[in-house]
């Protein structure tokens, strides 16, 4: 240590040779200095301990900020894809479940979900556009009309490395991997609903294709808009054409990819005037410009790339596909795309717009814009989900569960109807529907007529008396009572009554299979069910069939027990009436004189009245006894009892329910499958809870 001070010492005192005093007083400090030079180390080390915690908080702030801004573009990213991939998925379903969209019977979702629609003149280049997005050679080529359908074509990223590969809705279980078939593919199926006409058709191809090489999107081409039909086509096709074109361009969820070719002008691009009709404001319009190679030497599209010549609200793209010549040479796509780039890059026009031109830079634009129209439409589609559920599941329940399929369980379906058929026949006899009140309409007023209007004046003329009388009397006229006359007259009379009986049953009869047809067209239930209608109507009417036999039974037997045995009493006091006021002398004078006829004809009147007073009565109390209360009871009995010796084949039949509404049960069910699933996948992307 003192050596070390010495060495100090010595070569401090190189440069600074202090003087005694100062000399000394370094050897021996004094007090306050010693403090000082403490003080100021303390000082020193406590900036430098603050300076290392102040220096470590700074820095682990600025990785949590890196760490967070790193976590934020992964998420966004993850979240565009996962939007496009949504829609893409719920483009699918919407597909697979067969909502098109243009179908009014049923609420759409297809019609609400975002797309791009490729739009352009005829050969402006449009599916030469998406060969290029898709970065693969797959569409049908040629002049003239080529795109006959539309196309919608959804694009699937999958991870790096995987192998390219289509897919045709109406193939589901066919992969395709070599593109050559692809284009084969949609021609074939073009033409199997277009025959080979050059005619058209607004019934969508649906393809999709999977490959590391493509951003999420779903695009749809269409036939190019032209103002002349070709050879073989109807004049109409031009309108037909423009009619499809605007039908998916109206639509204020669908942007639109405007081709025009820069070979032409711009003033004359239908590309450009249609969707200048149907978004005047351009907000989702994308202009794309083709063809820049073909450009006349010395001309360029530069006052329309750069916006000045007809101004978007979004930028132009410039694209330059493969030529006709480059499709017959076979030049794949890569090579065109890395020519394309090339192009721009070495063009002295486009060089300085080069980062923003070609079919790669469009994918991803397009890309990015669909997650943000996705994005902002979101909230309507979820809305428009839960309304369309609220309303499938209401129309459901209103049209019915579906059939069980098991033996048993039909059964026990075919009995609820059955017991909710009878439950409204019920209320209708009881009074909580009306139509039993005829009934009693024939009791009140049909049957007291029918016997008021009995010819009984006809058959008691003294006239006919007389000669029922002298008929029965034969040879020998009656001494004191016609007895045999009074009987045949009586017996004649009560004849009468068989016809109101048996009126009263058939008319009960017809109101009850009146009923039995309104309870069955009222069973809510039953409506789905024809088979099991016409079955229950036909049990039903059979049953009243027999009701009406057995009640014409009981009914006429009341009419037949009156004539069975006559009322004694009634008889007996006619005598003594006559006795008690009349002279028995004159009596048996006037036996063979009209007055004695007219009496007799007036007792038997007198009689009948009785006994028809006694039928009115009794054919109610009959008829309720053996139809009304029999149908109450046990109407459907005898078929209950047929149901249960069917097989299960029978049983099935008899659910056979009407071809139109099970057809509409399986479309809306298939709409709700469809809306639920969507709102499935929307719950699955995170963001939006
Ligand atoms: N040189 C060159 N040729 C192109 C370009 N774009 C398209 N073509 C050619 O133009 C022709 C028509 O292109 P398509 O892509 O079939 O046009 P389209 O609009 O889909 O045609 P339709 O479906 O029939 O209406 C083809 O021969 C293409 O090779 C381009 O940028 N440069």
């Amino acid at each position: 240590m003192s050596r070390h001070t010495t060495q100090t010492n010595i070569s401090f005192s190189r440069y600074f040779r202090p003087t005694p005093i100062i000399r000394k007083k370094i050897k021996n400090p004094p007090k306050k200095a010693k403090i000082a030079f403490y003080l100021l180390l303390y000082y020193l080390s406590v900036c430098v301990t603050s300076f290392i915690i102040f220096y470590s908080l700074i820095s682990r702030s600025r990785n949590t900020n890196s760490d967070r801004v790193f976590e934020e573009k992964e998420t966004e990213m993850a979240t565009m894809e996962s939007l496009i991939g949504l829609v893409n998925r719920i483009q699918r379903a919407c597909t697979v479940l067969g909502d098109h969209g243009g179908d009014t019977a049923l609420p759409t979702l297809w019609e609400a979900l975002p797309s791009v629609v490729v739009v352009g003149g005829q050969s402006s280049g449009k599916s030469s556009v998406l060969e290029s997005v898709v970065g693969r050679d797959f569409l049908p080529r040629g002049s003239g009309i080529v795109t006959r359908r539309p196309l919608v074509l959804q694009l699937h990223k999958t991870e790096p490395g995987k192998q390219d590969y289509a897919e045709f809705l109406h193939l589901p279980q066919k992969k395709f991997t070599n593109f050559s078939m692809v284009r084969k593919e949609i021609q074939d199926e073009t033409d199997r609903v277009t025959g080979k006409s050059k005619q058209i058709s607004p019934i969508p191809i649906h393809l999709s294709i999977h490959s590391p090489n493509v951003v999420n999107l779903t695009l749809i081409d269409l036939p190019g808009l032209t103002k002349v039909a070709v050879e073989g086509q109807p004049e109409s096709v031009v309108q037909e054409i423009e009619t499809m074109v605007r039908s998916y361009v109206e639509k204020p969820n669908c942007l639109i990819l405007a081709i025009t070719p820069a070979n032409q002008d711009l003033a004359t691009s239908d590309a450009i005037k249609l969707s200048r009709e149907v978004d005047p404001t351009g907000e989702r319009t994308f202009g794309v410009l083709t063809k820049l190679d073909l450009m006349d030497k010395g001309t360029n599209a530069l006052d329309i790339l750069e916006g000045r010549a007809y101004p978007l609200q979004r930028p132009w793209v410039g694209i330059v596909n493969r030529s006709q010549a480059d499709i017959n040479r076979n030049v794949d796509m890569i090579a065109a795309r890395r020519r394309e780039r090339e192009f721009f890059v070495t063009s002295p026009d486009y060089g300085h717009l080069a980062g923003g031109m070609g079919s790669e830079y469009l994918a991803k634009l397009l890309s990015r814009h669909l997650e943000s129209v996705i994005r902002t439409r979101i909230p309507g589609i979820i809305s428009l989900i839960n309304r369309s559920i609220d309303e499938l599941e209401a129309e459901l329940d209103h049209l019915g569960r579906p059939v069980a399929i098991d033996s048993g369980a039909q059964l026990y379906t075919i009995l609820e109807l059955c017991r909710a058929f009878d439950r409204v026949f019920q209320e209708h006899l009881d009074g909580g529907r009306p139509g039993g009140d005829r009934i009693y309409g024939v009791f009140d007023s049909h049957l007291p007529d029918a016997l008021r209007k009995l010819p009984f004046d006809r058959h008691l003329s003294p006239q006919n008396v007389r000669k029922v009388v002298s008929e029965a009397d034969g040879y020998q006229p009656h001494l004191i009572a016609p007895e045999q006359g009074y009987r045949r007259l009586i017996d004649s009379a009560l004849n009468y009554f068989r016809a109101p009986a048996e009126s009263s049953v058939d008319t009960v009869h017809r109101i009850l299979k009146e009923l039995v047809r309104r309870s069955i067209g009222e069973t809510q239930e039953l409506k789905r069910f024809p088979t099991l209608q016409a079955e229950i109507a036909a049990a039903s009417n059979e049953a009243l069939e027999r009701f009406r036999e057995d009640s014409k039974k009981t009914t006429l037997r009341l009419v037949d027990m009156e004539s069975s045995y006559l009322t004694v009493d009634f008889f007996r006091k006619l005598p003594q009436e006559v006795e008690r006021g009349g002279n028995p002398t004159a009596s048996t004078v006037d036996r063979y004189t009209e007055g004695h006829f007219r009496r007799i004809g007036s007792n038997v009147t007198l009689y009948i009245g009785m006994v028809a007073e006694t039928l009115r009565n009794g054919i109610p109390k009959a008829v309720v006894h053996c139809q009304v209360k029999e149908a109450k009871r046990s109407l459907l009995d005898h078929f209950y009892t047929q149901l249960g010796q069917k097989e299960a084949k029978q049983l099935a039949q008899l659910l056979d329910e009407d071809p139109r509404l099970m057809e509409r049960r399986q479309q809306c069910a298939k709409r709700l499958e469809l809306y639920k699933s969507a709102r499935d996948e929307i719950d699955s992307v995170t963001w939006i809870r």
